[in-house]
């Protein structure tokens, strides 16, 4: 069989990658992964236009399945484009949504330079190798060792000459504190530990199937030369009792309301009183002095962030989720990110609120519920007159919908309460919460 000339590229997400990264290293025989729309219609149109026929585009439904079957080889790339693997196909499926999976064995091209502690990286073929003849425990874990389980996998290597601690780094691997932290703890863990270790991070990526997740487990630690009867996800959780620099590696991942980050998002229609509100906010809590603020308000991101942008779903889906994009980082990094756009759709609000938790910040849904006659009557910028005159076509409310939140942890109707009264309300929430603390704010300050 001869290879495709040009083999079709492209990147593959995260837990797909992380197969790769297993398959080369012989511990997965073959991986499974998905092929990008936009690949198998560009292949179908390069077909059609070198005399195939089709659609506008040049690829027809079954063109596009012609083109998919047609793929023996593919060359997979990391986040940044560059190859690292070469798939060459051995089945192909439909998936439910009509895209297609390929599953394969995988060659390298170019060898994984990223990832969590890349430097500790080893394959399984050297472990063994250096190992050899002696009798290794191999102990994947998903969580920070406590003191039982350090009780526990200490009786149960007693019997083994060297234990390897493979700390799950893949994607969705750890609930419980970041890759990077439990590589970490396990790090200190085995210093902890009597006898001869080593720690290897393991990119194996969570999979929704608890059995698979056990059954690739076992995989993993037989690949590193055994297996010890040892629960494979440890029991620590949160809050269990750690020796103290596991603890101090848990704690600092999990920092008390007031420092963690938080996205206060205010949604609702043009004039309704959003950006009167986030200012305000932003200036009582910089009055209160306990964390400090970045204000993404609706005016100004359009001008840096979404200049170019328009009104159409599309943009405004576009010009919200970049918002929550930057939002999510701040969160990341223990910021508060206080948020103003209309944003009209309840799925580019639902999507900001999942980039926000997977950035490990809280999100506050305040919708500012001011009725359309209000904002109209209040008519700050002239616009709703232009959109009832038909100057101004697609103007939220008017003449493009604003769907209303049902999951907002606020509804503030500014049209029946003041400023002060609105953001004394926010204030009240966070504080609540947690998010803002109790005693930081000077009286009468945030309801003058
Ligand atoms: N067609 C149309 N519809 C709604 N709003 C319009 C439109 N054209 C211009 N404007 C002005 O743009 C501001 C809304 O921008 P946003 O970025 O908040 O909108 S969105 O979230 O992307 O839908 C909004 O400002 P605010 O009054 O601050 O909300 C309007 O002044
Ligand atoms: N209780 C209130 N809360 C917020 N804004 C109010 C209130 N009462 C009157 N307003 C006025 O309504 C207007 C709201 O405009 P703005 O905050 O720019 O809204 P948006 O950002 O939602 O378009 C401002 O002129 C503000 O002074």
């Amino acid at each position: 069989m001869t290879a495709d000339p040009d083999p079709p590229r492209w990147t593959v997400p995260p837990a797909e990658y992380d197969d790769v990264a297993l398959a080369l290293d012989g511990i997965l025989d073959e991986v499974r992964v998905t092929v990008p729309a936009a690949v198998v219609s560009s292949l179908a149109s390069s077909t059609a236009a070198s005399g195939g026929g089709g659609r506008d585009d040049g690829a027809t439904d079954s063109a596009t399945d012609d083109a998919a079957r047609r793929i023996k080889v593919a060359d997979l790339t990391d986040q940044e484009g560059t190859p690292v693997a070469r798939l060459t196909v051995t089945e192909r499926s439909r998936t439910a949504e009509g895209g297609w999976k390929l599953t394969g064995t995988v060659t390298p091209l170019a060898a994984r330079e990223d990832g969590v502690f890349a430097h500790l990286h080893l394959p399984p073929a050297v472990v063994r190798e250096r190992f050899a003849g002696r009798k290794v425990a191999a102990v994947p874990l998903d969580a920070p060792l406590d003191k039982a389980a350090l009780t526990a996998l200490t009786a149960a290597t007693r019997a083994y000459d060297v234990t390897v601690l493979l700390p799950l780094v893949g994607a969705g691997s750890s609930r419980i504190v970041s890759a990077h932290a439990l590589v970490r703890a396990t790090v200190v863990a085995a210093e902890l530990l009597p006898g001869e270790t080593l720690v290897v991070p393991v990119p194996l990526a969570r999979r929704e199937d608890p059995a698979e997740d056990t059954a690739l487990r076992t995989r993993v630690a037989e690949a590193y030369g055994g297996c010890v009867e040892f629960p494979l996800t440890s029991s620590a959780a949160a809050g269990g009792d750690y020796p103290e620099p596991i603890a101090a590696i848990v704690a600092a991942e999990h920092p008390p309301p007031h420092r963690q980050g938080l996205v206060v998002f205010f949604t609702g229609l043009s004039g309704s009183g959003k950006s009167t509100l986030a200012r305000r906010l932003r200036d009582v809590i910089l009055e209160r002095g306990d964390r400090t603020v970045t204000l993404l308000d609706g005016d100004v991101v359009r001008q840096m962030l979404s200049a170019g942008l328009g009104f159409s779903k599309a943009d405004r889906e576009a010009n919200v989720t970049r918002i929550g994009f930057v939002a999510a980082e701040v969160a990341r990094h223990g910021g508060l990110a206080i948020c103003a756009p209309i944003a009209p759709y309840a799925d580019t609000r639902a999507r900001v609120r999942q980039m926000v938790a997977e950035a490990g910040g809280a999100f506050v849904l305040v919708h500012v519920a001011t009725p359309l006659a209000e904002c109209e009557r209040r008519d700050r910028k002239g616009l709703y007159a232009k959109a009832r005159a038909g100057l101004i076509t697609g103007f939220t409310g008017i003449s493009d919908p604003y769907e209303e939140p049902t999951d907002a942890d606020l509804r503030l109707d500014t049209s029946v309460m003041s400023v002060e009264e609105a953001v004394g309300r926010i204030v009240d929430l966070l504080t609540a919460r947690g998010w803002l603390r109790p005693d930081s704010s000077p009286a009468g300050v945030a309801r003058r």
